[in-house]
């Protein structure tokens, strides 16, 4: 029985919000899954009465929910857990009033999100605690990017941490909401099969990809601020790369998963000074087409600077200092804009010592985030008839075909995860500031030596130089 608390939603008309919030809240709610009399309550400063509100979310979860999972009675009882008020989030005099609209219900547990800009978060947290709203059953959620670098990062988890102890702390990385991606780790550490040759001395190298057709849409003006490292390598990519090369954890709990998370963050060899421009790239989407439409460059998105010299595109090699990874490069590679939307891991396993065959290959272990899920092994098969032709075949787990139930949004975990209280995919102080201190020196790098972003037309696979940091090595990136 989950104790009864509200949910409050700093930023509930942003896109965030709109987009993956509230259809998450609705399914949540659809299920049964939300604590039974659990009210959410959306804030910013824009003056709407209830009403316009829940019209609002009604128009977003609408077109976000799958139509066979949205019926008006559903919706009428979940709209009914909905409130709004304005308010000032940056202007402590604006808590008090909160504080009366919360009335009664400030003796229940309460989730504060925070959906808005990371700049806001070091006040929101101080005038909670001011108006008396933080107690030992509040909980808070902070959205990546956490700052902007490590100072930042730093200032802001102080500011939390004087209101809010670690435990009540939920800091937000959806990627660790996908099913493929703790998928992940039921594959490495609920199969014996793998452990012996998941390591340096058996895999070639990993490569992380994350590739989105979408440009920066309506966020430009967040966007050419932050850029592609802020906004998906120091969190999103780089928690891929700790579940890939994390030790096994003591126990499935929040501690032990991120000790062995926060150890793989330290032990990533620093790229620094000259070293950002062989070991990285940057890139900027120019003009194109994408599924048969033009696109604009970047810098004529609305919002971005005509100027810009931000990133939407990054590939790099990272490398890890310790036993296991000795001398295996993991490249990371994300970038907006490009010819196709896939998220995906591929650990490129080392060829066998002496060929038997012509033409054999080195096994490949696909673990496929979006489109679809999907985990596939290549192997090499001996084709049917005379003689030993031998061909690749794949060991294809599709996992929603494996279980034929509706994929849970990332955000729906997550967020009964909250609710429940479980942090054990949430990420820790120590984390964070550990990948930000990786971090920050490239992006200093960056600043000296690698000012403008190579240029990619949009419906491409990205600058050439990203194809050249692998092929440096005798490697190309798969898929
Ligand atoms: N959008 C996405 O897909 C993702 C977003 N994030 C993170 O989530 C956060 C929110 O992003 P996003 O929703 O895109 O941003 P938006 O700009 O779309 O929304 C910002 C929200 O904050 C409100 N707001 C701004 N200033 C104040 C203020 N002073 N007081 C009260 N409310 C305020 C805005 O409303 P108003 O102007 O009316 O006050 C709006 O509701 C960011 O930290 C972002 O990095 C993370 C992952 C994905
Ligand atoms: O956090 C973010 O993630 C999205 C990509 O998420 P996905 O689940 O669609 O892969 C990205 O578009 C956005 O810029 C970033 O802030």
């Amino acid at each position: 029985m989950i104790p009864p608390c509200d949910m409050l939603v700093f930023g509930g008309t942003g896109d965030l919000a709109l987009h993956k919030l509230l259809p998450a809240l609705y399914h949540l709610h659809r299920d049964g899954r939300l604590p039974k009399d659990m009210r959410i309550l959306a804030l910013a400063r824009k003056s709407l009465s209830r009403a316009a509100y829940q019209a609002l979310a009604e128009r977003h979860c609408r077109a976000q929910v799958a139509r066979a999972d949205f019926d008006a009675d559903t919706w009428q009882r979940f709209a009914e857990r909905l409130d709004y008020l304005a308010m000032d989030a940056g202007q402590s005099a604006d808590y008090g009033r909160l504080a009366r609209h919360l009335g009664q219900s400030c003796q229940r547990g309460r989730i504060y999100y925070m959906a808005t800009a990371p700049d806001l978060f070091e006040d929101i947290a101080a005038s909670l605690g001011t108006a008396g709203l933080v107690t030992e059953d509040s909980r808070i959620v902070l959205e990546k990017p956490i700052g902007h670098s490590l100072a930042s990062a730093q200032a802001i988890n102080a500011a939390i941490g004087a209101a809010f102890a670690e435990p009540q702390i939920f800091r937000i990385d959806h990627y660790l909401g996908k099913e493929t991606v703790q998928n992940l780790m039921a594959l490495r550490f609920a199969n014996a099969l793998f452990e012996p040759v998941w390591r340096a001395g058996h895999i070639d190298h990993v490569q992380i990809s994350v590739c989105e057709t979408l440009g920066v849409e309506n966020r430009g003006a967040y966007y050419d601020r932050a850029g592609a490292m802020r906004d998906m390598v120091q969190n999103h990519l780089l928690q891929l790369l700790c579940l890939v090369a994390m030790e096994a954890p003591v126990r499935f709990d929040a501690e032990a998963v991120r000790n062995e998370k926060v150890k793989i963050l330290e032990a990533l060899k620093p790229i620094q000074g000259l070293d950002v421009r062989d070991k990285t790239v940057r890139g900027q989407y120019g003009a194109g087409r994408i599924g048969g439409h033009d696109v604009p460059a970047y810098y004529f998105e609305k919002n971005v600077d005509n100027d810009s010299d931000t990133e939407t595109f990054v590939a790099l090699q990272a490398e890890i200092d310790n036993w296991r990874w000795a001398g295996v490069p993991f490249y990371l590679r994300t970038g907006k804009r490009l010819a196709k939307k896939t998220s995906e891991i591929v650990i490129q396993f080392k060829p066998v010592p002496h060929h038997l065959f012509k033409g054999d290959e080195a096994n490949r272990l696909l673990i496929r985030l979006q489109p679809e899920e999907r985990i596939s092994l290549q192997l090499m098969a001996k084709t049917p008839g005379k003689g030993m032709h031998l061909e690749p075949v794949e060991l294809d787990l599709n996992l929603a075909q494996a279980f034929q139930q509706r994929r849970w949004d990332a955000y729906e975990r997550l967020l009964l995860d909250v609710i429940e209280g479980d942090s054990t995919l949430f990420m820790r102080r120590d984390e964070v500031e550990a990948a930000w201190q990786w971090i920050d020196p490239i992006l200093q790098g960056w600043q000296q030596h690698y000012q403008s972003p190579r240029s990619y037309p949009a419906g491409s696979s990205g600058p050439e130089q990203a194809h050249s940091l692998l092929e440096l090595g005798g490697r190309e990136w798969l898929g």
